[in-house]
């Protein structure tokens, strides 16, 4: 008997659908060659995948309709969606902030009786209740930061990258950031885990681990082998087997590909040889 498909949700478009579609093909997956395809089934990996407006992704899954999906940690929380984070994906990194114009000096409790402009009310709701202020609240589709130079807002809060489209529009960030948001795979709360869900996980998990580590190989003598797996401890702990060389051993380990360099500068010191760094095509730890 064939197992029923795990129901996935994928952005259609804008800033999460690329990178997730990208991640999901790095996780062996099918994707969907052509933009304006809504429903992809990947029989071979058990999994059907749904595009769909980030935006809308929470609403699916919290309603059970779809098993898990991919989007916002901030389009989760403001969804109020019964629908919980189950890993990050390390993509679509944000902060969302409050911002007005540059050098009015503000702190959340002057938004009392304010208008404040948003894409995300459910957020800024939640977060001006937990800080006792009462702010009315205009909601708008996008283009936040137009909302002040025309009228309709005294301050905004909004998703924040650069800080480019805000610098743009004459405004500056006060308060405390209310939220760090990235990508994130969510399933429904208090439902069963679906089958299929941790496979895709690991999966994921192992795009993460190849993305953002390396697998480092060198050879050291016996009184400098203590040193130097003391810089490269690996996951669990590292690879050391005998050299053909009396005295001397290889070293297999995995290091952070943003210290790899600085790794190897330590290890040649401490008098390690043939330090080679090779990529982690795929991985599940
Ligand atoms: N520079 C960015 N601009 C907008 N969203 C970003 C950015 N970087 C990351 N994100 C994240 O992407 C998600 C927003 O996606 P998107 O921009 O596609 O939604 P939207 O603004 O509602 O849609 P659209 O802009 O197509 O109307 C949020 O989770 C947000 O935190
Ligand atoms: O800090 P930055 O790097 O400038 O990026 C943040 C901007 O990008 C997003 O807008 P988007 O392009 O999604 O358009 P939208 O406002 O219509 O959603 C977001 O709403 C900000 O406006
Ligand atoms: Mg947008």
């Amino acid at each position: 008997m064939s197992r029923p498909l795990l129901r996935v949700a994928v952005p259609n478009k804008g800033s999460l659908s690329e990178s997730a579609a990208e991640m999901l093909r790095e996780a062996g997956y099918r994707q969907r060659s052509d933009t304006k395809e809504l429903v992809l089934v990947d029989e071979a990996n058990g999994v059907e995948f749904f595009y769909l407006r980030p935006r809308d992704i929470a609403t699916y899954v919290g309603e059970g309709t779809l098993d898990c999906g991919i989007t916002g940690r901030d389009m989760l929380l403001d969804s109020g969606a019964a629908a919980d984070e189950v890993m990050p994906l390390g993509f679509g990194a944000s902060r969302f902030r409050f911002a007005a114009p540059a050098g009015r000096e503000l702190t959340v409790a002057d938004l009392q009786g304010l208008r404040v402009a948003t894409s995300y009310p459910g957020l800024v709701r939640a977060h001006l209740a937990e800080a006792g202020v009462e702010a009315r609240l205009i909601r708008l589709d996008g283009a936040v930061e137009s909302a002040i130079r025309l009228g309709v807002a005294d301050v905004i809060a909004d998703v924040v990258e650069t800080g480019t489209t805000l610098r743009q529009a004459g405004l500056a960030l006060f308060g405390e950031p209310i939220l760090l948001s990235e990508a994130i795979v969510i399933r429904r709360s208090e439902a069963a885990e679906p089958e299929g869900l941790s496979t895709l996980q690991r999966r994921l998990q192992g795009v993460l681990v190849a993305r953002n580590y390396v697998m480092l190989d060198y050879d050291v003598s016996a009184e400098a082998l203590e040193h130097a797996t003391g810089l490269t401890p690996g996951f669990e702990s590292p690879t050391v087997s005998p050299l053909a060389r009396e005295g001397w051993y290889a070293v297999r380990a995995m290091v952070r590909r943003s210290e790899a360099q600085t790794i190897m500068d330590d290890l040649w010191e401490v008098g390690a040889r043939a330090i080679l760094v090779t990529d982690i095509a795929a991985c599940r730890l």
